[in-house]
């Protein structure tokens, strides 16, 4: 063997390397002795082992890796569940009164269902009634003759020449025989005595025997595959959820980790805690086999309905707490679409909302209420068309119009008017998809970023006076008349129109910065959007939003760009909800636990009277905002707003002369006779539109008269807006 040089480095691994030693003489007996007493830390020696040392016994059992006593004895009182001692749905009002619905509902479908037959059962049942009658006596009096089993044991014992068997077995049915022979006499007796008592009493003891004595015997009458009473139900629409049922549909929903544990060990799906009843439901707490995660059942839910044979819309997946493997599984009794969602509580006479404490806003598929907030906190929604985010953006709204403190301005880019029913409680509402409602919609979000500089000087201020301890809004500072404090609500549907036309980029960064400052200004920013990828809801803007409500969505691009990154691995997807037919359903982010729930629905009648209590209540306070004169009375108008109509095209600036001329052909009686002057006369109060020199090439050669920027007059409208609404 050569030695390798010890100079020359080299990767080799030495250690594995076996040393060539001189032989050693070992004492067998001293080296097993040695083994024997197990001396600790002490490597066995293997190269000694031969065959007569090795210890051939069965290996011993480890103890438990962690004993229990190394948990810390609070921590495993905190870990130990107990059960609850009542059921769980007769631990609230909402379970109780859930069950007692359910078991209504059930007896009086089955008590309906059976009266409508109760004709054909009626002639059923006298069908069969007297050959139960003779069925009957001829079943009592075979027994009273004690011949059943007994005659074939004897034809046996004759058969086999066993005369004594045959005299023994004959003398045990006389027994039996005479006995019952006297049973069957007195019950002839109490029957005859009991038909003479119905002979001779009143007539109602004749119905109820009849009542009582005809279906029993007809149901003795009848074969056996022919029930006087049909089938209530086919028996698929609720599957009350067992083990079974939850073990099959988890290993149908094609998740191979799933199936291969369940392969080698049938109990690899374990339960926690019992199935049991929950609101209008079952719910199953599953251990899913090691290493699979609750998020994937949640995003097969169609295939776990399928495997139940349910409707999607009654089998509930969720991500239960504990660890990842763990999953919540909810089926109702019927499909949530087909249960009446409670009216929501905005629609009660006397509901008020304080902005600073939660309101309700969605259920749970169990119509359990889900309450919202909405002081420092900005709010995304987003969804495909049809999926009810508008409905669910004004939801919010017209919460916060029955807070009087409330100031609510916003545009509605898409143009159809959903919000106008508001209107009379916002101090600012746009809507349209067209330049000028951008442009107005733009300067807003300018505004609010004034308003956020004003509003932080303001809570400096009070903060000094100890008024604002964390140096954000308080209710106190909201309700202080004077305090320019009082909740901001600023909201946009259909966001991307803004974020994609001309105004996008500086729009969304203004946004962005408004939305990080805002949250402790009371300044609330609500957003909808339809579209949310990059362009059209900058990611700044995502990122710092802190309250989501994703509803039907079509991609996971989509669901994660609104519930935040790895939302759809984590098991919150939006995805599975059907755009239209399940409108209102949604992943709620950011209050609480993630959870799917359904928006409290409120049409726009129902809306209308909520804004009208909404006025009543601001009138009270003082509060109602000042709106644009020519919302009030239609045929006033404003020079302003009759520009922006005349303005040619798309020209940036154009003359006074040009617009005179607009202005004139629009309204003749009001601007007859005006010239540039005039014009420039009637735009001094606004000081935003400043009348400059503005070129113009006319065949050919260069013209400068009076005119103004057509951005300039957008602005002034939007000034004049706000300063309209009190401001
Ligand atoms: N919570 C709800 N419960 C039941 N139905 C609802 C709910 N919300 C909305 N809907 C229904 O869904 C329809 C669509 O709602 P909505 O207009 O809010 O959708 P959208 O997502 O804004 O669609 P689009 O982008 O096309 O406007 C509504 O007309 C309404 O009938």
């Amino acid at each position: 063997m050569t030695t390798p040089d010890r100079n020359q480095p080299d990767d080799f691994d030495r250690t594995t390397e076996p040393e060539t030693t001189d032989a050693e003489v070992v004492d067998l007996e001293t080296a097993r002795a040695r083994r024997a007493a197990g001396t600790p830390g002490e490597a066995p020696d293997d190269e000694i082992e031969d065959a007569e040392t090795v210890d051939d016994a069965p290996p011993a059992e480890g103890g438990p890796v962690d004993a229990a006593e190394d948990i810390p004895h609070e921590v495993l009182l905190r870990q130990r569940e107990r059960r609850p001692i009542l059921a769980e749905w007769a631990r609230s009002w909402r379970g109780i009164k859930a069950a007692a619905k359910h078991q209504t509902k059930d007896a009086g479908y089955v008590l309906a269902y059976h009266a409508v037959r109760s004709p054909k059962y009626a002639a059923k049942t006298a069908m069969w009634a007297p050959l139960g009658l003779f069925r009957g006596i001829g079943q009592a009096l075979r027994w009273a003759t004690a011949e059943e089993g007994n005659w074939h044991l004897r034809q046996a014992a004759a058969q086999r020449g066993e005369a004594d068997v045959w005299l023994k077995l004959d003398a045990r049915r006389q027994r039996q025989t005479t006995w019952r022979w006297w049973v069957i006499a007195l019950a002839a007796a109490l029957i005859v005595t009991g038909l003479v008592a119905l002979a001779l009493g009143p007539a109602w003891w004749r119905l109820l025997a009849a009542l009582v004595v005809v279906p029993f015997l007809a149901t003795r009458g009848r074969p056996a595959d022919k029930p006087i009473t049909d089938r209530v139900s086919e028996g698929n629409r609720y599957r009350k959820l067992t083990a079974e049922l939850v073990r099959r549909a988890l290993t149908s929903v094609q998740i191979g980790a799933i199936n291969s544990a369940v392969a080698k060990d049938p109990k690899a799906i374990t339960f926690p805690v019992d199935i049991h009843r929950d609101g209008p439901g079952h719910l199953a707490i599953v251990d899913l086999p090691y290493g699979v995660e609750a998020s994937e059942v949640v995003a097969r839910r169609g295939r776990l309905a399928s495997a139940m044979r349910l409707p999607m819309d009654q089998v509930w997946p969720e991500t239960a707490p504990g660890h990842t493997g763990r999953l919540a599984l909810w089926v109702g009794y019927e499909p949530a679409s087909e249960m009446k969602q409670p009216a929501c509580p905005l629609l009660a006479e006397a509901a008020k909302v304080d902005l600073f404490k939660p309101f309700a806003f969605a259920t749970t598929p169990k119509l359990d209420q889900v309450m919202a907030e909405m002081m420092y906190r900005n709010w995304l929604f987003g969804g495909q068309p049809g999926s009810g985010k508008t409905f669910a953006l004004r939801l919010l709204l017209l919460a916060a119009s029955l807070d009087p403190r409330a100031e609510i301005r916003g545009y509605e880019l898409k143009g159809v008017g959903d919000f106008a029913v508001l209107e009379p409680v916002m101090a600012e509402y746009g809507n349209g998809f067209d330049d000028e409602t951008l442009a107005r919609a733009f300067a807003f979000i300018e505004w609010l970023y004034e308003e956020a500089r004003r509003r932080s000087k303001r809570i400096e201020h009070y903060a000094r006076m100890g008024k604002a301890p964390e140096n954000k809004v308080t209710p106190e500072l909201a309700s202080l008349k004077g305090s320019g404090l009082h909740p901001l609500i600023a909201w946009f549907d259909e966001l991307q129109e803004l974020m994609t036309s001309k105004f996008g980029k500086e729009a969304g960064e203004i946004l962005e910065k408004v939305i990080k400052l805002g949250r402790a200004l009371g300044i609330i920013i609500i957003i909808g959007t339809q579209i949310p990828d990059k362009d059209s809801l900058p990611t700044g803007i995502t990122r710092n939003v802190n309250s989501r409500f994703c509803l039907s969505v079509a991609d996971q691009t989509a669901n994660d760009m609104i519930l935040g990154t790895s939302a759809y691995k984590q098991g919150l997807r939006a995805t599975v909800f059907q755009p239209v037919t399940e409108a209102g359903w949604g992943v709620l982010r950011g209050l609480g636990k993630p959870q799917s729930v359904r928006s409290f629905y409120v049409d726009t009648t129902a809306a209308g009277r909520i804004v009208a209590r909404a006025v009543a209540l601001r009138t009270a306070a003082g509060n109602v905002p000042v709106f644009p004169a020519e919302r009030d009375v239609a045929p006033q108008h404003h020079v302003l707003d009759d520009l922006a109509r005349v303005w040619p095209g798309d020209e940036k600036s154009a003359w006074n002369e040009t617009l005179c001329a607009g202005l004139v052909e629009l309204r003749p009686d009001a601007y007859e006779g005006w010239e540039a002057a005039q014009l420039t006369a009637a735009l001094k109060p606004f000081a935003a539109v400043k009348v400059v020199d503005v070129g113009r090439r006319v065949e050919g050669k260069s013209v400068t008269r009076r005119g103004i920027r057509h951005a300039d007059l957008l602005s002034a409208i939007a000034e004049r807006d706000r300063k309209r609404s009190g401001d």
